[in-house]
């Protein structure tokens, strides 16, 4: 568990002092994965850095585990960093040490014997998948394959709390795939609680559980993945979701539809049947007229813009959002368009 109460962090900028974090609350519940997404310059890097005992805050606390880090100092200090793993923005391997080199670092570093040693870089590598790779050198490696391997040397010490920045930048969608496969076994299988610094929604869609939006320094939207998609003005709602071609539909059968609007389904059993369900109950002709489906970790989300039909069309809408559809009236007109 990490919890974050009231940080802040400030540099001299040009123009003044820059308030990189300006109060920033939050908790990441053991064994879960966060996603801290925000423009560049939010201060995304900054709360990492922070956590990571990297930067020293101004004011505000950071508990991991029940240990408040920011009154460590010296031994204890360097204790409490070993408990948090750190996967540096960028490219972080030595050029000269094979992959089974670069995992052992921080283990000859912390005295730990050769023996116990290669024991725990094969067990690194093999969950991380590669267990082949073990003698090749950064540069014989895939970009995918160098963040795994900083992947394995952060957990070498065994972390509880696992700080990834930016761990899929300039990564193509199949590579970016197989990262975030190991952090979310990291997760899981080891039960590490997991802070990803991101600015790819992928990343958020694929292994959060939760999310946080930084803005100016600021927490400015913050929950469960899941339970952003209902929210009204959800900030990141929008690049989560199908997108739905605002023009779609307008002409045609959505002219005609008695009721137009725009219907988020979360989970099996509402992405399944509640559609032809609410049509059948209420005997109205249910069209889809955009959006689509994807997935959220393993839940199947739903977006669609629907137009409804017949005489019972707004009993049919309402016992919809009264069945976990989280509705938005769409408009049936865009001004200056023509129906
Ligand atoms: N060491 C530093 N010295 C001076 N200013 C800094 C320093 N580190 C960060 N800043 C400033 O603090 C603000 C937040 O920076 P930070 O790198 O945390 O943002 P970010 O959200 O991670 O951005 P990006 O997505 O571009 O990496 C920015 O205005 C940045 O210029």
């Amino acid at each position: 568990m990490i919890t974050v109460e009231k940080l802040t962090k400030t540099f001299p900028g040009k123009k003044g002092v820059v308030h990189a974090l300006d109060g920033v609350t939050l908790s990441v519940p053991e064994s879960t994965v966060c996603g801290v997404v925000g423009p560049s310059g939010a201060g995304k890097s900054t709360l990492a850095r922070c956590i990571a005992l990297l930067e020293q805050p101004d004011s505000g606390s950071i508990t991991v585990e029940g240990t408040d880090l920011v009154s460590l100092r010296g031994r204890d200090l360097r204790a409490a960093r070993r408990r948090i793993g750190v996967v540096p923005q960028g490219d972080s391997l030595l050029r000269q040490r094979t992959a089974a080199g670069n995992v052992a670092l921080p283990l000859e570093s912390a005295g730990v014997s050769p023996a116990a040693r290669r024991t725990r870089v094969v067990e690194l590598l093999d969950l991380v998948g590669l267990t082949d790779k073990a003698g090749s050198y950064p540069d014989q490696l895939s970009g995918g394959q160098r963040q795994r391997v900083a992947v394995a040397r952060a957990l070498a010490a065994r972390p509880s709390v696992l700080l990834a920045d930016e761990p899929t930048s300039a990564l193509d969608p199949e590579t970016t795939g197989s990262v975030l496969t190991v952090l979310d076994r990291v997760r899981a299988e080891l039960g590490v609680t997991v802070l990803v610094v991101t600015h790819d929604m992928a990343v958020v869609r694929r292994i959060c559980d939760d999310v946080a939006v930084l803005a100016d320094g600021q927490i400015v939207e913050h929950g469960k993945v899941l339970d952003l998609l209902t929210v009204p003005g959800s900030r990141i709602t929008a690049s989560l979701l199908p997108e739905i071609d605002q023009a779609a539909g307008l002409a045609g059968s959505a002219a005609r539809a008695d009721v137009v609007a725009e219907v988020v389904l979360v989970g099996f059993a509402a992405v399944g049947a509640l559609l032809p369900e609410a049509a059948n109950r209420f005997n109205v002709e249910l069209a889809i007229l955009g959006g689509g489906l994807t997935r959220l970790g393993d839940t199947p989300v739903a977006r669609f813009r629907i137009g409804l039909t017949g005489d019972r069309a707004e009993a049919a809408l309402a016992w919809l959002g009264d069945h976990e559809a989280t509705i938005r009236r769409a408009p049936q007109e865009i001004p200056g368009v023509a129906a």
